[in-house]
Order: structure tokens, then sequence, then C-alpha cells
């Protein structure tokens, strides 16, 4: 099969969170499959040109109909790390894509507006002819209803759309402006209840609905959270439409991509190790506490990775961290935070801790210190108040970082309780879950696993290699996307 993959970010040139890994990893898995895939994506300006290889022009002139004129493209053609990716750069005042940032602006609803109807352009003019286009989240809700409202006629009729939502938390409100951009018009048509609207705002039209109405098939990403965004308020006030459109809707588990988060082969770890060789474990521990300052003495360490926000449970987060200091433990925090209260807090945070020996808070985005916290850390804690999958946790498994985490969304499908689990034998077991979003779920869970590593290290070795031991990579969901590309393909 012949996959386009049109989305805003792609590991690692472009990451801000768990979306550009799993839009990498997938494409990686796919061809390994044999099938051919290339992947659409804004040219940012602060994207990781050093992650780029062979970037030349693939296509000069390309012009993307918007409102009643056109806007030049430019459109760049380079390799990431294997994957064929093309890069769209527009030359108008607006600036789409040269802001320094890849999320956050006043105007991120026209940006990816203009995103998906440039990649559509794109397509239709470079006469590729993709079997399914895979697009996700909000910002390219619009392909599938560009591509079934206008494109469909003039000449890309047999094209398939497969859409993921990796958050529903951000749907793209948008106004009715976008419709004019786009070349959609007709607001009485797309402001329709079954079309555009949103199911809360008469008002507005929501990009992600647009996704799941148009597309042919709809995905999260867990089993889990597939069943909470139907029936729950986790769907973000998406769970009707997903209801009235379940036939095509499914849960597909996240995969992690083996060649690049895997300690026997991690380039960033100054020593490998593997379940039958577990001892480098320790010589990362020893390097994570020398790059960053920490008391060299026998204590678990405990990690924090992820955005710093409402989602992620900070206020379990800031939390744990105290509660770990107060067992015994040291706590390593690698995280940002866009909304300003939290980074205020969290830097505040910073400064009190700053004498601390046993804790270390480093605020930013650093893909390569992640791989050292992940390495070099006992457990990884992720208190989320909703996750649709998760990577964290899987990440921490891989190499053999305990994870501790809340019972919610795809978190439930991945990690099971060494003392409590019921479905798993103890042989099996492989972390610790709570499920209350209040101080004392957090440190149930948390203190049993700081009191195993204290009185039973041979048994927390043996629950860190169980944990090893889980196939979370992207052998399982990559079949699972490939088999759903077919039922939608001839259809
Ligand atoms: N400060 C930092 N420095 C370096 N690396 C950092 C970092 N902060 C986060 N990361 C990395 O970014 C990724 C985050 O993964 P998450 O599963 O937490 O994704 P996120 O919530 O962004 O995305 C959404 O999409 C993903 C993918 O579908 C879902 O797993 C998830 O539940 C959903 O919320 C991991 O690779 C992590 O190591």
């Amino acid at each position: 099969m012949y996959i386009v993959q049109i989305a805003s970010e792609c590991a690692p040139v472009i990451k801000a969170g768990g979306l550009g890994d799993v839009v990498y990893g997938l494409s990686r898995e796919l061809e390994n499959r044999g099938h051919t895939v290339e992947l659409i994506l804004p040219k940012y300006d602060c994207m990781r040109y050093d992650h780029i290889w062979g970037l030349h022009d693939a296509y000069k002139d390309l012009f993307v109909p918007w409102y009643g004129g056109a806007v030049h493209c430019s459109v760049y053609c380079g390799w990431v790390h294997g994957r064929v990716c093309f890069f769209i750069e527009p030359h108008c005042e607006d600036n789409f894509f040269n802001r320094g940032c890849y999320y956050g602006c006043s105007d991120d609803n026209m940006r990816f507006a203009f995103f998906s109807k440039a990649a559509l352009e794109f397509l239709l003019r470079s006469n590729k002819r993709p079997d399914i286009i895979h697009c996700h989240d909000w910002q390219t809700g619009l392909v599938p209803v560009l591509l079934y409202e206008i494109y469909k006629y003039n000449g890309m009729w047999n094209q398939r759309v497969c859409y993921t939502i990796h958050n529903f938390k951000h749907q793209g409100m948008a106004g009715s402006e976008v419709l004019r951009a786009t070349g959609l018009n007709q607001d009485a048509y797309y402001f329709q209840y079954d079309r555009l609207r949103d199911n809360f705002n008469p008002f507005a039209i929501n990009l992600m609905k647009g996704g799941i109405v148009y597309s042919n098939a709809v995905t999260t990403v867990s089993p889990h959270h597939a069943w909470e965004a139907h029936y729950t308020e986790v769907g973000s006030g998406l769970g009707h439409t997903l209801h009235l459109h379940q036939d095509k809707f499914t849960g597909v588990l996240n995969g992690i991509d083996y060649d690049f988060w895997n300690p026997e082969i991690d380039r960033y770890i100054p020593c490998h190790y593997s379940i039958d060789d577990f001892e480098g474990k320790q010589q990362a521990k020893k390097a994570l506490r020398s790059h960053l300052l920490l008391q060299d003495e026998d204590k678990p360490i405990v990690a924090y990775i992820g955005r710093l926000d409402q989602q992620k449970g900070v206020h379990l987060v800031h939390h744990a961290m105290y509660y770990a200091l107060s067992k015994g433990a040291q706590f390593v925090l690698l995280g940002s935070a866009t909304e300003p209260a939290i980074n205020d807090h969290f830097w505040h945070e910073k400064q009190f801790l700053n004498d601390n020996p046993d804790c270390h808070l480093e605020l930013g985005f650093n893909e390569e210190l992640s791989h050292l916290i992940y390495a070099g850390s006992d457990m990884i804690l992720v208190p989320s108040n909703y996750e649709p999958c998760g990577l964290t946790q899987m990440i921490g498994l891989k190499y053999g970082t305990v994870p501790i985490v809340r019972g919610v969304g795809g978190l439930v499908n991945t990690v099971f309780d060494r003392d409590y689990d019921q479905n798993k034998p103890p042989a099996k077991r492989n972390g610790y879950v709570f499920y209350e979003t209040d101080n004392d779920a957090v440190e149930s869970a948390l203190g049993r696993a700081i009191d195993l590593w204290y009185e039973f290290p041979k048994e927390f070795q043996q629950l860190a290699i169980q944990g090893m031991e889980y196939d979370y990579s992207w052998n399982y969901p990559g079949k699972n996307y490939v088999e759903i590309y077919e039922s939608i393909r001839h259809t």
C-alpha cells in the first residue's frame, strides 16, 4: 500500500510530545512491513534541521487556494532517519510556520487549516495518489473534509482516510472564516450538527469533529481510552459524535520505536544493558546523578518526564516529589509548561529545592537528557488526570524503570499492579497503579514501590525485569493499522 501521513509533528525533527513519536514510529513500522510511506509536515523555522538529511526542493511553485486567491508555497523533501518527509513552506505575510514555536499562536486554527489545505493541494498537483491518507489530531481534522468535499471532484476520488485522535482535549474550534479561507464556504451546510458544528457551541465549527465525521476510520491511541472517550466526559463533548460513528471508531494501543528507545543500543546513555545484563542500569544511574549533581547515595530515583499541564496531574507530581523525598528517595523532573501559572509554580519549586542534593528539576525540553533519565531512574511516575495512551510508562518499562501510574486510559492497558492486579499472574505484573486523584492515592502506590526497593531489592529488580519482558514495540499496532487500512481501502 501507498500511505501518506499528514501531521503537525514527526520525531525527532518536530516533537512537542507523544504525537511526534507515534507519527515517526508508525511510519517506520509500516515501511518495515513493505508499504510505501511518505510524510507531509509544516516547514517550521524552529524544527531540528540537524535531523534532516538531504533537504532539497521538491515542488517549487505550489499555489494553494486561500480565500479568493492563492498562497505561493515551496515544498522541500528530506529524510528524517530514513523516512521521506515533505515540508511545506508558505510565502505569505501570515508567516504561518515561522513563529519560533509549533503551537500556541492565536491563529493556530488558520495555520493548520492552511496546512491541511496545502497538503492536499500538494498531493493533487504532484500527482500523488496514496491508497491511504493517515492524519492526526485536530490540526489535520480538515483533511478528510476537504478531500471529500473538494479534492474528490478534482481527481482524488480513490483516497481513503484514517484519522487518529491523540488528545480529545484540543479540538480546534473555529469560526466561519476557516470555511471561507479553505474554499469550503457554505456556512449553512457545514454548520449542521451532523457535519462540523460543535456539539455545544452552535456558533463554532469543530475541526476534530470534522475529522471524525468525514474519515473512513477513526482511532484513538488505546482501547481503554476509546471506551472512555465514547462513554465518559473524557471525550470532551465528542462522545455523541463517536457514538454516531461507532462502527468506524476503535482504540489501537500505540507502540514504542525500539530502535530509538532501547537500553541495548541507546546512543544517549553511557552504558548499555538488557534483561540478561542488568548491571549497566547502575552505570546509567551513576551517570544521571553525576549529570544532575545529585548526591551519590544508595537511594531509589523517582522520575517524572512530560508536559506539565492539567492533563498530567501536576498537583500529584508536586505532591509525589515531596513525598518521595520524605521517604528517602531522590526525585528528578524533566518537563515544560505552556501555561504561565504552572510554569511559574515549577520555577518557584526549582529555586526552592535548588540546594537539595536529592532533587533536580529540569524545566525545558531535552530529548537527549530524557534518555538518560529513563535509563538511570528506578521508577517513573505518571499520575495523569487522563491519558489517551501514554508513552512514558512504556518507555520506562523498556528501560527497566518501574511505572507508577494512575489507572486511566492507556495506562490501564499497559501497567499491571504488582500487588493487586486481578487479571495477571504475579510473574506478569509490571508496576503500581492507583485510581483516585488525591494525595493519599499517589502515596499508596509510590510508598509501596519505595518500600519494596528498600526492603526487597531483589524483588524490585525482578519487577523491573518483568516490565522489560513486555513487547510494546510497533509490531502489534503496526499490524492493527494495516488491517484498518485494508478494511477501508476498497470501500
Ligand atoms: N520536557 C521534555 N523533554 C524531553 N522529552 C519530553 C519532555 N516532555 C515530554 N517528552 C517526551 O514526549 C513524549 C510524551 O509522551 P506522552 O505519551 O506523554 O505524550 P503527550 O501527552 O504529549 O501526547 C498525546 O499523544 C500521545 C501519543 O499518542 C499519547 O501517548 C498521550 O497519551 C497523549 O496525551 C515522550 O517521548 C517523552 O519522553
